[in-house]
Order: C-alpha cells, then sequence, then structure tokens
C-alpha cells in the first residue's frame, strides 16, 4: 500500500510582502499556498484581498488556499472564486447559508471547506459535512500569525473523525495555528491530512528543508494512526 503523505501549506501571511514573488519560489516544493483573508470585523487584523491573489495565482503553479476570515463570506466569495482560489475556507461562525455557500464554491470549481474556531465544537459541523471537501479546525484563535499551538486540539480532530466516520464521509482535514515539526506528528497520527505552517516556514532558515521535515513528522502521524 501507497504511504499517504501529509501535505503542507506555508501562510504567506509570514512572508516579507516586498518580496512576494521570490518568497513563493522559496515554497515551491509544498502542498498548497494558505493564504489568509482577514477583514478587521471578524479578527481583529486586516491583510489582504483579491488583487494580491490574481498577482499569486499569476507567479506559483500551487493551488491557492484561500482561508476567509471575514463577516459575511457570501458577499465577497466571489471576488475570490474569480481570482482563482482553488480551495475556499469560511468560518461556521461568520456564514448564514453553509450549504449555499458551499455549493456555489463547487459549482465555481474550486474544491468548498468550512474552518472551526477553537470555541466552536465539532458537532456543529453535522450538517455541513456531507458538503465540504475539506474542514479546517483552528488550533489558535484566528486573527495573527506566529501564536501557540491550543493544547486539546488533538482531541477535537478524534471527534470530528468519529463524526466523519459516523456520517459516512471524508474530507479532508487541515489544521492551521502554531503548527510546526514539535507537533506535526502527533496532529496528523489525530487525524490532520493538511498542515498550514506560517512561521514554522518562513521563520525557518532554508523553507525547503522546513518543508520536508514538517511533512515527515506528519507523514509518520499519518502512517502510526489507530
Ligand atoms: O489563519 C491563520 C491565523 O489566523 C493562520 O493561517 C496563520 O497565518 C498561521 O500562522 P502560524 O501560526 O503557523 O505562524
Ligand atoms: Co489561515
Amino acid at each position: 500500500m501507497t504511504q499517504r503523505a501529509a501535505r503542507i501549506a506555508p501562510s504567506i501571511l509570514s512572508a516579507d510582502f516586498t518580496r512576494l514573488g521570490e518568497e513563493l519560489d522559496s515554497i515551491a516544493g509544498a502542498d498548497y499556498v494558505h493564504y489568509d483573508v482577514m477583514d478587521g470585523h471578524f479578527v481583529p487584523n486586516l491583510s489582504f484581498g483579491p488583487g494580491i491573489l490574481r498577482q499569486v495565482k499569476c507567479h506559483t503553479q500551487m493551488p491557492v488556499d484561500v482561508h476567509l476570515m471575514v463577516e459575511d463570506p457570501e458577499q465577497s466569495v466571489g471576488w475570490y472564486l474569480e481570482a482563482g482560489a482553488d480551495i475556499v475556507t469560511f468560518h461556521y461562525e461568520a456564514q448564514r447559508h453553509a450549504h449555499r455557500l458551499a455549493t456555489l464554491i463547487r459549482e465555481h470549481g474550486a474544491l468548498a471547506s468550512v474552518a472551526i474556531n477553537p470555541g466552536t465544537p465539532v458537532a456543529a459541523l453535522s450538517s455541513i459535512l456531507p458538503y465540504v471537501d475539506m474542514v479546517l479546525v483552528m488550533t489558535v484563535d484566528p486573527g495573527y500569525g506566529g501564536q501557540s499551538f491550543i493544547e486539546g486540539s488533538c482531541e477535537k480532530l478524534g471527534e470530528l473523525r468519529s463524526l466523519c466516520s459516523s456520517l459516512g464521509v471524508s474530507p479532508l482535514v487541515e489544521v492551521d495555528g502554531g503548527i510546526g515539526v514539535a507537533n506535526a506528528e502527533r496532529v496528523c497520527a489525530a487525524g490532520a491530512d493538511v498542515l498550514v505552517a506560517g512561521s514554522a516556514v518562513f521563520g525557518a532558515p532554508d523553507r525547503g528543508v522546513a518543508i520536508e521535515t514538517i511533512r515527515e513528522a506528519g507523514t509518520r502521524g499519518i502512517a502510526g494512526r489507530a
């Protein structure tokens, strides 16, 4: 049987924006580019919008995973789909019509993904799980890069696995916040498939080595799943 490898999604929130092209080149060994959109309302910070996404898409062949940390994602999701998002993640806490939103994302040919904050129980996802391709479990409160991983997140990943198997669905599971080589193996053992890493990749002297080291640790976790 072929071993399933953990997938790595460096968050360019931690990149040097004055050299974004070179920064994207430095993560060419990753699986996705993670693009954090922050509106100053859903989270207390502002980042970038669809204009920069269009430029990122022109520069890289890597699929772009757009993480919408915005109020009322129904209003702005079209901008990111038009700009070429490959995966669109909306927050369960921010939307009003999850099924309609996930369907719209899929109709545009992108993968639909739903995120939950650390304070939101996994059970909240039960009715939307059959309509999404990925679930993002936040392992920090969203808003900033460089925060510490919230212990207890692994338990939540276990609950998500049980809920998915009881519903007969198998979305990809992504974790985001404080992820690095120190915890990649255990989050993957608990159920994560895709690891977002901002400071652990962009803060490393060699991004290629950092990506490979985190991937190897995550892949060991996937192999060791109960
Ligand atoms: O969505 C977010 C933060 O809200 C993340 O994607 C961070 O940008 C990840 O950064 P690190 O915690 O890995 O430094
Ligand atoms: Co993110």
